[in-house]
């Protein structure tokens, strides 16, 4: 499988719509790839709280007519990233959309652990509540987002589902990029599994962007990383070292699952 994730920049001078077609013209340079990968909130940006409400859509509203548009053009599955989704009940979600090569919407995963403690998405923001993994041609695919990545249970659960590659879209920003790339590996050794980490360029609303996408292996190996940049990573991914790796070293064969907790003092 190749897979190309799109380190966009977010540039609060570009106007939302003109990133949409700039992006969708992207995505129909990657014929060829099998999947394509695009960072969290990359309309809007994943700090600017203020475009929130104004930029909130439906999943199947304008940032997915052209990512649609665009997959079925390019013939290539597209993880368009996340967007600010407004439910129904008129809550917002920050929610990732898997798009087919035929153009249709085949997955929807809202971010479960919301960033900023008591402000900003934490608070403008509702929490999504259930695990999504997707079965694409020769890997299922598990979703997370951003600062879900700080959250190994989350991760173990999406394997438990039948997950063998995770594609984590972000907007991590620049300060903490050490933190970013360590966990990102930690997720693919643990688990075994690949990691496809996607996250923005460019500043916006003030906060410097990591960019340093990274694609690590199931044995912890970094296969690709980005830099600092607006950049489209391309890599190839075998998928047979998944089951490979986790036959060879069977770790997680030797979980200790039901053990009591002991009581607290
Ligand atoms: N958008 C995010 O979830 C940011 C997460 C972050 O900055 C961190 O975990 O650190």
């Amino acid at each position: 499988m190749r897979a190309s994730l799109l380190q966009i920049a977010v540039d609060p001078d570009e106007s939302v719509n003109s990133r949409r077609r700039r992006v969708a013209s992207l995505v129909r340079e990657q014929t060829g790839v099998d999947l394509v990968v695009l960072p969290e909130l990359w309309p809007t940006g994943a700090f600017a709280y203020q475009s929130f409400a104004d930029e909130a859509e439906s999943p199947t509203g304008p940032t997915y007519e052209v990512l649609a548009k665009a997959a079925s053009d390019a013939g290539v599955w597209v993880h368009g990233g996340s967007i600010v989704e407004r439910a129904p009940d008129g809550t917002l979600y920050n929610t990732s959309l898997v798009i087919s090569p035929a153009g249709e919407l085949v997955g929807t995963y809202r971010k479960i652990h919301r960033f900023g403690f008591d402000k900003g998405e934490a608070v403008m923001m509702g929490a999504g509540e259930a695990l999504v993994t997707v079965p694409l041609p020769g890997l299922v695919l598990g979703l997370a987002t951003c600062y879900d990545l700080r959250f190994p249970e989350l991760f173990r659960g999406l394997v438990d589902a039948g997950a063998q590659l995770f594609v984590v879209p972000a907007g991590w920003p620049a300060r903490r990029r050490e933190h970013w790339t360590l966990l990102a590996r930690a997720r693919a050794v643990e688990n075994q599994a690949y990691v496809l980490a996607c996250g923005t360029a460019g500043t916006h609303a003030g906060v410097e962007q990591a960019g340093h996408s990274i694609v690590v292996d199931p044995w912890g190996e970094v296969l690709a990383e980005a830099g600092a940049e607006e950049e489209v990573l391309t890599v190839e991914l075998d998928a047979s070292r998944v089951a490979s790796t986790r036959e060879q070293f069977p770790v997680l064969r030797d979980r200790r699952l039901g053990l009591a907790n002991p009581p607290r003092k």
